[in-house]
């Protein structure tokens, strides 16, 4: 009897999932039928499609890199839908800059996706995750701390972390120096900038990982916090103590310690920014770094016109995110392209050699005029666009107009329905031979007019990335600290091509955001 009943319980499960299916398929059809696509069984970016094992029945998230090629092409369209059978909705992908800043410009009908969204909002509200009313008012009060006085300090403080990195690693003194892995150093580089000026954190660069004792440092505590959002946002509370792996104990931990850290750091920075204000002292004088400037708006604004608590907590972790991944794996991309390319790592030298004569050391003041490595770092960003996909959703039926394949220099209107999901893919707009001919090859010429609205790479319209200009300028500091002092070059393995180089150390892995896992290089020190 019992039997019977949990195979009937079965059966009408499985067939509630097969009704539900077919009307998940039925609907995707109605909505999108209209497009060039094709079907897969589940959906790449839903929490299943994106952590299975992708094969010829899963997707996977890195399908776009893996398919850049033809993914659009085959279709002649930039616009296609994909509509899985098993899990997830049918959605629109599309490759097109104009698709992008129509879906991005302001007043537009698309919203971002709550989707897209529910990682980014695991330790609190913050200006990449909310919308409306929310995101104005949280970004009216981060985008000041954005400015000409911050962008100094990222740049001095570039220069600083890079010297002190020279020396700890003690590369000073050598004629050249095999680097295991460059993504290594240009995370922490990366991470020790945004905890410098963004949270006034100085961390040290020789500060071992984990202490006599095995407790983590700053630095690895916000490495596991940002390197691990997907398990974090995927995994129910409980996995923690019933499965309590080495691994899984570092993320709870983590997520657990950075919480505490920055609840404390909020405190010490009210009290010492009320005792500035009955001291009457110039706060925006004082206050340098992002974290505080959020604080110190909270204190004067108070918390109904500000950011509450959790807001500071939650934009804090977005910045500590969004500021430290993507510049990272940009600027280990930008330089193994440029160990790749030879001719072109000698045309930033001696753009650098021409900008700065005597071998005078850089400051801010000529970022401008180092718009050469800049270049490179854009043509780095537009082949591993670190920000690969962001998702929107149509709040009403709206009609795109797309740049037509089959009629060069037409374009076509497509209809998109109210609630569909339109995911914005950068590296099928990257890799686009309409808008970047011969998009493979590392070309940083591409960018020497500096017209970066050409650049989508960092976003279109109101929301575009408030920290471009952040990540801009430590990458142009790095860079040409770096390159004036040394060449860079490939470790190639016995026999080995440099194309075989490339496909084993720069196929990269596409999570939260898109990573390259392993990168060997090898720094000659010039002029020797
Ligand atoms: C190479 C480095 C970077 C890339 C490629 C990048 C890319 C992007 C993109 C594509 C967006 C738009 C997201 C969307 O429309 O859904 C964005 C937004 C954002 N980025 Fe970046 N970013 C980078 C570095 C940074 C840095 C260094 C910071 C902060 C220090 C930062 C802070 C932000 C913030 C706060 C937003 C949200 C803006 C809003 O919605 O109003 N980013 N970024």
């Amino acid at each position: 009897m019992s039997f019977f009943l949990v195979l009937s319980a079965v059966a009408a499960a499985f067939t509630s999932f097969i009704l539900w299916r077919a009307f998940k398929i039925w609907d995707g059809y109605k909505r999108l039928g209209h497009l060039p696509g094709f079907y897969t069984l589940c959906e790449a970016t839903t929490a299943f499609g994106a952590l299975a094992p992708s094969g010829s029945w899963n997707l996977g998230l890195s399908f776009t890199w893996k398919r850049k090629e033809y993914l659009y092409t085959q279709y002649q369209s930039e616009v296609i839908a994909i509509f899985p059978l098993l899990w997830g909705n049918a959605n629109v992908y599309h490759a097109s800059p104009e698709v992008l800043r129509q879906i991005k410009g302001i007043n537009s009908a698309f919203h971002k996706s709550e989707m897209g969204q529910g990682s980014m909002k695991i330790m609190g509200p913050n200006v990449v995750a909310s919308e409306g009313e929310d995101w104005k008012r949280q970004r009216r009060i981060t985008t000041p701390a954005f400015n000409g006085n911050s962008y100094r300090s990222v740049w001095e403080e570039s220069s600083r972390i890079f010297n002190e990195m020279i020396k700890h690693e003690g590369w000073a003194t050598e004629k050249d120096a095999l680097i295991p892995d460059i993504c290594v150093y240009s995370r922490k580089f990366a991470l020790l900038i945004i905890a410098s000026v963004g949270f006034g954190l100085p961390l040290d660069w020789s500060e071992p990982r984990y202490d006599a004792q095995g407790k983590m440092s700053k630095e690895e505590i916000i490495t596991q916090v940002s390197m691990n959002i997907l398990p974090r946002f995927v995994l129910p509370w409980w996995v923690y103590s019933v499965f309590p792996t080495k691994g899984l104990r570092a993320i709870d931990t983590a997520y657990k310690t950075i919480e505490v850290l920055l609840r404390n750091m909020i405190d010490t920075r009210a009290d010492e920014i009320r005792k500035s204000m009955s001291l009457n002292e110039d706060l925006d004088h004082q206050i340098r770094d992002v974290f505080g400037r959020l604080v110190a708006a909270q204190i004067r604004e108070g918390e109904k016109l500000s950011l509450n608590d959790q807001e500071i907590i939650g934009n804090a972790f977005i910045l500590l995110f969004a500021g430290h991944e993507t510049t990272a794996y940009t600027l280990s991309a930008t330089l193994a392209l440029l160990a790749l390319n030879e001719e072109e790592q000698e045309i930033a030298y001696q753009h650098i050699k021409k900008t700065l004569p005597d071998d005078r050391l850089p400051t801010f003041d000529d970022y401008d005029s180092l718009n050469v490595v800049l270049a490179c770092f854009y043509e780095g960003l537009r082949m591993y666009p670190a920000a690969y996909l962001t998702i929107r959703e149509a709040s009403e039926d709206t009609r795109l107009t797309v740049p037509s394949l089959k009629r060069p220099g037409e374009t076509e209107t497509v209809t998109i329905k109210k609630g569909t999901t339109i995911m914005n893919d950068f590296v099928g707009m990257s890799y686009n031979e309409r808008i970047y001919p011969n998009p493979g090859k590392f070309q940083p010429s591409r960018w020497y007019d500096t017209n970066v609205d050409r650049l989508t790479n960092f976003g279109a319209g109101p929301r575009t990335c408030l920290g471009m200009k952040f990540a801009t300028t430590e990458a142009t500091c790095f860079l040409t600290l770096l390159l004036r002092e040394w060449k860079v070059e490939v470790v190639l393995e016995d026999g080995q091509t440099k194309e075989e180089w490339k496909t084993k150390y720069l196929t990269p892995t596409l999570l939260t955001t898109l990573t390259l896992d392993e990168v060997p290089l090898r720094l000659v020190k010039r002029g020797l």
